[in-house]
């Protein structure tokens, strides 16, 4: 596991919550008479899902952070806000920088080869002509797709694709690197290459988000973990203890132990909402001593994003506390 040295702070969430409204059927036996028959037709009564509910951390320079939980869970949900692509429908984000996310279904063209595809999506992210060449070598051996970087991006295996996206995403130097599943389709070499990378960005004082199903991946290849549980969080810790937990927590549900899963979650949920309520002080505190100086010079300063309508801000000066550990019992693995 790489070693946490944690610089300055660099995406806050701020109590974020992201509610969607989705057709479904499941509250119709609750409905009148006329909904009933209008479903017949096909009309679907709309209903809420709250994707994230009130989850606040902040990330800093020299963290990579797992974000971990089952399917539907809300980590991709979570990287789409923090990169800008979708607004919270309460709290806010912030981030010192364009936060880049890398997806396996990242845009790309299947007719293109590899090669036209890298270039295609460094000019996308802003690389200027004189700085494409240098960056393109970076890629080609970053990806270390051999003769196959000239062939259409349709005949790549998943794995394939998914170590160009990695590495076009990755040569942007970004001080924030969100990644969404791109490690699981690749090999153990493409892995190996991919986690140097995320260690390298790591280093030159960046962040790295990395969304996973695997704890295993979180404790060889981050410093952090988040642990999100139906759109809740969970915990929020030092990578090994949290994945150890979240795996312990699954070997449990899969072998059905479903109290011991139930008390591991609520053990750990209640760590999280203290350290969440903890947050939220510090991120008061920070706001009311701001607004006392801005006070002063007549100027108030405007509090972080809130409601569907406004964009997430991109600045950041926030503060964090950790939780305690748990003491051994059965829900200790
Ligand atoms: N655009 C959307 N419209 C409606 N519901 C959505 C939308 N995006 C996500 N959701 C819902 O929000 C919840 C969280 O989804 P999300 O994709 O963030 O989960 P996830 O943890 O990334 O899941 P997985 O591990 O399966 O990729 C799910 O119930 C999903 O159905």
């Amino acid at each position: 596991m790489p070693s946490s040295s944690k610089g300055h702070p660099t995406v806050v969430v701020d109590r974020v919550s992201r509610t969607f409204k989705v057709p479904s059927l499941e509250k119709l036996k609750d409905l009148g008479p006329v909904p009933r028959a209008l479903a017949r037709f096909g009309w679907r009564p709309m209903v809420k899902l709250e994707a994230l509910k009130q989850v606040s951390f902040t990330a800093h320079s020299g963290e990579s952070i797992g974000v971990i939980g089952i399917n539907g869970s809300g980590k991709s949900t979570l990287l789409r806000l923090i990169a800008g692509l979708d607004v919270p429908t309460r709290g806010a984000v912030k981030a010192t920088a364009q936060p880049i996310l890398l997806g396996v279904n990242a845009a790309l063209q299947p007719e293109l080869s590899g090669l036209a595809n890298a270039r295609l999506g460094l000019l996308a992210m802003g690389f200027f002509r004189e700085d494409l060449e240098d960056a393109i070598d970076l890629v080609i051996s970053q990806a270390n797709l051999g003769p196959a970087i000239h062939r259409p991006m349709k005949t790549y295996s998943a794995g394939m694709g998914s170590r160009l996206r990695f590495a076009i995403a990755a040569a942007s130097q970004p001080e924030i690197l969100l990644i969404d599943e791109a490690l699981a389709t690749g090999d153990e070499t493409s892995r190996n290459r991919a986690e140097e990378r995320m260690d390298q960005i790591r280093e030159q004082a960046g962040t790295v988000f990395l969304v996973t199903h695997s704890g295993q991946t979180v404790e060889q290849t981050c410093t952090r973990a988040i642990w999100l549980h139906h759109g809740e969080l969970v915990q929020d810790g030092p990578a090994k203890e949290t994945a150890t937990m979240y795996r312990w927590w699954a070997w449990n549900v899969a072998n059905g132990k479903h109290d011991v899963a139930e008390k591991i979650l609520r053990q750990e949920s209640a760590k999280g909402a203290a350290m969440a309520e903890a947050l939220a002080k510090a991120t008061k505190a920070d706001k009311a001593a701001k607004s006392g100086k801005a006070g002063k010079s007549g100027k108030p300063k405007k509090a972080g994003t809130s409601g569907p309508s406004e964009k997430p801000q991109r600045d950041a000066s926030p503060k964090s506390e950790r939780p305690r550990q748990g003491d051994g019992d059965e829900t200790t693995p």
